[in-house]
């Protein structure tokens, strides 16, 4: 018979939390020893609401810190040289210690120019070719993204030892899913990607101790799909409207469905977006520490 287990929620909020106070005393402290305050820009190009919701996170969160925060809140219609002239004005202000776009861009943009002409070591949402570099050889002092890094703090708090288990990500995103496998496969998991066009995706799940996903498409990881006892991390957000007409955020793994399956589950909202934006400051601090070992 199929018992069903109690299935225990991973609080990324407290563990955000916990993390930012770390960064704060951190910033702190440097202030006091060097006089040097970090600085971020974020940059937002066009309209798109959730985006400005994420951005006007970051910069409370950045002020929260003591860091200071620079934004650059640019119309729809930004071309493509535009959004270069503005990354190299950047690149050169001693000010600025890390950079980050916000993604997606409108459609009329293509991306990766645009964030292989951030410096790398600005990089601090670590999507250069530098820094991706860095995480597939296994390096980890370069910038790691920080929605995968996030995921490995909290599964790491979770499960102290990842050696040997069955990894399955699913979304294969150069944002997410290519990094998350990079760093999970460096701890010393079996990691599988799923992706669009993988075919038998539900099966791969069955066997996964470890599952991580970040697709996009609401409630799309059924209970059925989870093996007993797995660890389970949801990085999806989806707005969806209830039958009663309130907005509601939803993941990409059916809550209700996991509950009394999976061991632990990240719940959406509270899960892994707070514990990314605190990955941000952290990775932020640590530009600033390195331009200042750079210096003296
Ligand atoms: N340049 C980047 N673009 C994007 C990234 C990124 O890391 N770098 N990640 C996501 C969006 N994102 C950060 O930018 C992000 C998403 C969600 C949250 C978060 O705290 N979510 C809350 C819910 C908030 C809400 O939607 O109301 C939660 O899950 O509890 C933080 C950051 C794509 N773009
Ligand atoms: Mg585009």
């Amino acid at each position: 018979m199929n018992t069903p287990i109690k299935t225990q929620l991973i609080d990324g909020k407290a563990f955000a939390e916990k993390m930012t106070k770390d960064v704060a005393s951190k910033v702190a402290e440097l202030q006091k020893t060097t006089g040097i305050t970090p600085g971020l820009a974020v940059i937002l190009v066009g309209n798109d609401p959730a985006s400005e919701v994420y951005v006007r996170n970051k910069t409370k969160q950045t002020h929260k810190v003591g860091m200071r925060s620079f934004m650059h809140l640019l119309p729809e219609t930004t071309t493509q040289q535009e959004l270069l002239n503005l990354i190299h004005r950047l690149n050169n202000d001693p000010d600025i210690h890390g950079i980050l776009v916000q993604l997606p861009l409108p459609k009329h943009l293509n991306p990766d120019p645009i964030i292989q002409a951030i410096l790398p070591q600005k990089d601090v949402d670590g999507l250069t070719v530098y820094n991706a570099g860095k995480v597939s050889l296994g390096h980890m002092d370069g910038f790691i993204p920080c929605t995968p890094l996030g995921c490995l703090l909290l599964l790491q708090q979770e499960l102290p030892n990842l050696r040997g288990l069955n990894a399955l990500v699913i979304g294969a995103s150069n944002l997410m899913g290519k990094p998350m496998a990079q760093l999970l496969l460096n701890q010393g998991c079996t990691v599988t990607i799923a992706h669009i066009d993988t075919r038998n995706t539900a099966e791969l799940a069955q066997q996964a101790d470890i599952l991580i996903v970040a697709t996009g498409c609401k409630e799309l990881v059924k209970g059925s799909w989870i093996k007993k006892g797995a660890v389970v991390i949801d990085v999806g957000i989806n707005r969806i409207i209830t039958e009663s007409g309130k907005l509601k955020l939803v993941g990409d793994v059916n809550f209700q469905e996991a509950l009394g399956i999976a061991s632990k589950i990240t719940p959406v909202p509270g899960g892994v977006g707070p514990v990314t934006i605190s990955c941000l400051l952290h990775n932020t601090l640590s530009a600033t520490e390195k331009h200042i070992k750079c210096i003296s």
